[in-house]
């Protein structure tokens, strides 16, 4: 049977109060000899609850490998939150789930973190309940930055605002997005620049329109510094769907079909239209300048291996 140590919560955008969790959990998981985990959901409690949209700063998908790749943290349940675990009582929640399915010995969760029906699991009642139980039990006190609590809330704001610098710094590493590349319309290869656009996963944020310096990772691992335009390309199109379009330096291939991550590091400038393809030409140009600036010292070093 394999005995795990779980970390408790949803973890969007996998933040520096996550990280405590999850470095607390790792850390007693090799002290026991067990497995850490963590339990999560594949959509927002809170959404399912309230019935109001909840966009996430990160897809599943990324906010599992995040867990992974940041903290070493492989095992993540995500399960469906579905009517019955909406309606499954806290203290079931624990001894039926938790310990019943998937062999909890030991617990970690958050100052705030509500659970159960009704969210009436409290830490305190967790921290009872596993001590009845005879679990190894932690309640990870509050992080904050500059005197806020770190929080997927705020950190959505900031996304939402393309204050990017600022959510890095809530977020302990670079906002992501991962996606496949689809076809554009082609006139960025044929009279601009080649871009790779972002399939975007849906339900997700994508951080407020304009032009930031980031850093994209192929398929097989390899890094690029990137000028990426998020918005509506208001010079070359008059609908509103959003496109995010990375222009990766020093690289040439075909991308399309590809999964491609981008992480976001600083906000350039806004998007804006402007009269002439030369004068969008050359602003581009000036762009991928100001991303070979802002990485100068080199891009940061990739974490291990593939996508
Ligand atoms: C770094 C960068 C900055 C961009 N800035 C703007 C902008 O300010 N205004 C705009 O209308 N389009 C902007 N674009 C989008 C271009 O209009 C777009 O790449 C071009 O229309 C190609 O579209 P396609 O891939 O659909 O062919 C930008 C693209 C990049 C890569
Ligand atoms: N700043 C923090 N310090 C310590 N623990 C935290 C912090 N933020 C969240 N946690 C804990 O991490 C786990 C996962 O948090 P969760 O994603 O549910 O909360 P959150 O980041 O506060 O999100 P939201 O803003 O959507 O409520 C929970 O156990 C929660 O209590």
């Amino acid at each position: 049977m394999k005995e795990r140590v779980i970390a408790l919560g949803f973890f969007d955008g996998v933040h520096l109060g996550h990280g405590a969790l999850l470095r607390r959990t790792a850390e007693e998981a090799a002290r026991r000899g067990c497995t850490p985990a963590v339990f999560t959901f594949d959509r927002p409690p809170k959404e399912v609850v309230t019935g109001v949209p909840c966009p996430l700063i990160n897809s599943p998908e990324d906010r599992r490998d995040l867990i992974r790749r940041l903290y070493g943290i492989g095992d993540v349940l995500m399960v469906p939150f579905d009517q019955e675990m909406m309606t499954t009582p806290w203290d079931d929640y624990i001894v039926r789930i938790l310990v019943g399915r998937y062999h909890a010995v030991h617990l970690v969760a958050g100052h705030d973190h509500r659970f159960g029906h009704k969210n009436q699991g409290t830490p305190e009642l967790l921290a009872q309940k596993c001590a009845e139980l005879g679990l190894g039990c932690d309640i990870i006190p509050k992080v904050e930055v500059a005197g806020i609590t770190v929080s997927s809330t705020y950190i959505r704001r900031l996304v939402e605002l393309g204050q990017i610098g600022r959510a890095n710094r809530f977020l302990g590493h670079p906002h992501t997005l991962t996606g496949t590349v689809r076809h554009g319309r082609g006139i960025g290869s044929s009279r601009l620049f080649p871009t790779a656009n972002l399939i975007i996963p849906p339900h997700v944020l994508v951080p407020s329109h304009g032009v930031y310096a980031t850093r994209a990772t192929l398929e097989d691992g390899s890094c690029y510094a990137a000028v990426t335009n998020v918005g509506t390309r208001p010079t070359v199109h008059n609908g509103s769907d959003i496109t995010v379009e990375a222009c990766l330096l020093d690289f040439q291939g075909d991308l399309y079909g590809k999964t491609l991550r981008v992480e976001f590091y600083e906000h350039l400038r806004q998007e804006i239209r402007f009269d002439s393809l030369g004068a969008l030409r050359a602003q581009i140009q000036a762009d991928a300048d100001a991303t070979r600036a802002y990485f100068a010292d080199g891009i940061p070093a990739c974490s291990a291996g593939a996508l």
